[in-house]
């Protein structure tokens, strides 16, 4: 029998890096590799990118395949700000996607130029979980590590760079810095933040190499890399998605998205206007607050993640860590509406809600973006080609989709049908179709779809529930504690 035309795709997350060695004929998953992050969450979110690099090679290692892999991809984690000295060591931790400490820059930046301007300019309106806020916290408040610091990087670039010796990042990635655009970074946001263009990666024509792989690493000298990307852009990828088609995914943040043909420009700043791996858009909204959070108030209730019970009054929103969507970065936890009568599964289930209550409402606008002004999303009506259908699945992916009681509270809060991908770890997936993609020729998408990678059961719709929507929403606009986080 012939050999299988191996390549290797990374998922490199906040919590761990996967690695998948997939066959680029058929798309089996032929080894896997894994391998634990820590993250400091002492005074913000931060991790010691060198870990990644040990991670990185840990989990590939592990396939089984690292010797024989004609071509790999990294999909990171977004808007992490790696910062490197002259001798490309981190110059300190990486701040991550979640280290809300940089609220009140990006709060500055959009006040100066103002949201109507960010969204038309830039697609985006920042928050702290962008670069730009981060490299400006950088600068106010450790002005010598910004000095010191002699390239910029996010997370999945560091790990390319220190494979290849290439400086190059993707444009999906990149669209989560607060400064790219098509046209290049912005040099109006750069100029305001204090950040020297020279320091940053060149942003790779899509389907371009990055580069090749050197000695000291996990592969063989010479195997090629392929730009790699965000996450989310990688699983978008991982599942061959088509435009209009919704995706959540639960994971340790919980984020909802599609492919657009049209630039998100959202100036409420709830959907991030990113790029996405190849030619298109991806509108995307991000909760901080997803699997780890409500896993926390399991562990709290000292019940298993399992154990929710319907009914009862209370709402639970578990912002543990500040949070995103709605934008409330210095909110904390609140528990409302407790009676008597209330039990500890209702607690938990309220917990799932809460955490699945800002996705959810976000998901119109996530899907607004390629319906033209006038039209409506009801199914039938007027609209173009893409407008969605709200019978359309929503694909359930990350961590969480395995677990029933998301499961439940997604088609409970969403009123739609809701199709489990039977592929996993599709970020690491969707890294491997880009890395088959240098090979073959094909966009990396499509190798995708060959594989069948969003294919698995479609469980059907259940009436919404209003009511708990309701009083999340009254709970989250009445209780002015959550700007400050109750102190
Ligand atoms: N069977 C399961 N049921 C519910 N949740 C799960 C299950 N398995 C994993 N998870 C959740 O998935 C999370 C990790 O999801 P993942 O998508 O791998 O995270 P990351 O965003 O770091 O890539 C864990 O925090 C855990 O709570
Ligand atoms: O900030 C965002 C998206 O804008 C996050 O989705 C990060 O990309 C983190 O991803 P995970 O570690 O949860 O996969």
């Amino acid at each position: 029998m012939a050999h299988p035309q191996v390549v290797i795709g990374v998922d490199s997350s906040t919590q761990s890096t996967k690695a998948l060695a997939v066959d680029t004929g058929t798309g089996r998953v032929l080894g896997e590799g894994r391998a634990a992050h820590r993250v400091d969450s002492r005074h913000g979110q931060e991790s010691d990118p060198e870990q990644w690099w040990d991670a990185l090679n840990t989990a590939v290692a592990a396939t089984g395949w690292a010797d024989r892999a004609q071509a790999l991809a990294i999909g990171g984690q977004q808007h992490g700000l790696v910062t490197l000295d002259a001798a490309g060591r981190p110059v300190r931790p990486a701040l991550l996607w979640n280290d809300v400490r940089s609220a009140p820059q990006a709060a500055e930046l959009v006040q100066e130029f103002g949201a109507q301007w960010w969204a038309a300019e830039l697609g985006s309106v920042p928050g702290a979980s962008f670069t730009a806020a981060k490299w400006a916290w950088l600068r106010a408040r450790e002005p010598a590590n910004a000095d010191r610091t002699a390239a910029v990087r996010l997370p999945h670039d560091y790990l390319t760079e220190r494979l290849t010796g290439h400086a190059v990042t993707d444009r999906g990635d990149a669209s989560g810095t607060g400064w790219w655009t098509p046209d290049g970074p912005h040099p109006a946001v750069l100029a305001r933040i204090g950040l020297d263009p020279a320091l940053l990666p060149a942003v790779a024509p899509t389907g371009t190499p990055a580069g090749r792989a050197r000695a000291g690493g996990p592969l063989r000298p010479g195997t090629p890399i392929a730009t790699g990307t965000g996450d989310n852009m990688a699983a978008a990828l991982g599942l061959g998605l088509t435009a209009g088609a919704p995706v959540l995914s639960l994971g340790t943040s919980g984020t909802v998205y599609t492919v657009a043909r049209t630039r998100p420009a959202d100036p409420t700043g709830t959907v991030a206007g990113f790029a996405d791996a190849l030619d298109n858009w991806l509108p995307l909204a991000c909760t901080l607050n997803c699997t780890l959070a409500v896993d926390r108030i399991a562990t709290l209730l000292g019940r298993d993640r399992e154990a929710v019970e319907p009914g009862g009054t209370a709402v639970l929103l578990p912002y543990l860590d500040g949070e995103r969507t709605p934008a409330l970065p210095h909110a904390s936890g609140l528990l409302h509406g407790l009676r008597h009568d209330t039990t500890a599964g209702q607690l938990l289930q309220a917990a799932y809600d809460g955490a699945a209550y800002s996705l959810l409402a976000a998901l119109d606008d996530v899907l607004a973006v390629d319906r033209p002004a006038g039209t409506t999303s009801a199914a039938g009506t007027a609209g173009s080609a893409d407008t969605p259908d709200p019978a359309q699945p929503l694909l359930l992916i990350g961590g969480g989709a395995q677990g029933p009681a998301w499961q439940h509270t997604v088609r409970r809060l969403s009123g739609r049908p809701v199709q489990l991908p039977a592929a996993r770890e599709l970020v690491a997936l969707g890294a491997a179709a880009q890395a088959a993609a240098l090979l073959t020729g094909e966009p990396a998408d499509a190798v995708a779809r060959r594989w069948g990678t969003a294919d698995g059961p479609v469980l059907p719709a259940l009436e919404r529930d209003d009511a708990v929507l309701e009083r999340i929403a009254t709970t989250i606009s009445q209780t002015a504690a959550l700007q400050s986080g109750g102190r």
